[in-house]
């Protein structure tokens, strides 16, 4: 039986770093960010969705101007509903179809790696347990900043689009501290690993 864990946390508090880890120990990881770049690539339906939605100003050379449509949605719940009612149903079948290509397969243990896992509504009910990646809200804010040249509002912006990061914690089975040192967290998957006989 396959064994699926959720892997999620606020953003920025450092799930593609432990994503990264995972993979590289040999884990399948189904990378929900990956699947809703994928299902809004140029020419696909749930672009054209987007385009009859939000209007061709969001689309630049064809291709979603991400960066337009975030300013937009991330300041205003009513809009990012709009946008997931568009997006989830899209990614939830391809994270399902692959789900099942690895049970099918057999593979002992998947990782479902998802920003929105609890947000989402749907993911809890195809998994076993949940892996929170979590930081105090202040580093969250400044890697958030350093990393998506964000200003402070910005940053809270998205942040507030989150349940905060205490009610992930609150519901996960384990918990990786990433407020250290990239060392520090390193050695906390490592010994999950071990504990799970997966390295
Ligand atoms: C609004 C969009 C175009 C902005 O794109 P951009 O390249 O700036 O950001 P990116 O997609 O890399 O997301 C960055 C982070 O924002 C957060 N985020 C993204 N979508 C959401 C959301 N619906 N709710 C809350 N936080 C979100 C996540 O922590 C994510 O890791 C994009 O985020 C999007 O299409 N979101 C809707 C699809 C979705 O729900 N994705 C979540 C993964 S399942
Ligand atoms: N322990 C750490 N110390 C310093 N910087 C870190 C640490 N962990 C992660 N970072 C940096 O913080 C930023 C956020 O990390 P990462 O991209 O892994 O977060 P994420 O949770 O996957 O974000 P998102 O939800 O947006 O996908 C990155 O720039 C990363 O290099």
């Amino acid at each position: 039986m396959t064994e699926v864990w959720g892997l999620t946390g606020g953003i920025a508090t450092g799930k593609s770093t432990v994503s990264a880890w995972l993979k590289a120990a040999g884990l399948p990881v189904i990378d929900a960010d990956v699947i809703a770049r994928e299902v809004v690539a140029p020419g696909t339906p749930g672009l054209q969705q987007i385009a009859a939605a939000f209007g061709r100003l969001y689309l630049t050379a064809g291709e979603l101007d991400r960066k337009k449509l975030g300013q937009l949605v991330f300041h205003d719940p009513t809009q990012l509903k709009r946008l997931e009612a568009i997006t989830t149903p899209l990614i939830q079948t391809e994270i399902q179809r692959q789900l099942a290509n690895y049970r099918q397969e057999k593979v002992p243990v998947v990782i479902i790696d998802a920003p929105t896992f609890f947000e989402s509504g749907y993911l809890e009910a195809f998994t076993d347990h949940v892996m929170v990646v979590a930081t105090d809200v202040a580093t969250q804010k400044c890697r958030l900043m350093a990393r998506n040249q964000l200003s402070a509002d910005d940053a809270q912006a998205r942040m507030d689009r989150q349940w905060p990061i205490e009610k992930k914690v609150a519901h996960a089975t384990v918990v990786i501290d990433n407020g250290g040192t990239i060392a520090e967290t390193r050695q906390q998957v490592v010994k999950w690993l071990d504990m799970k006989n997966l390295k």
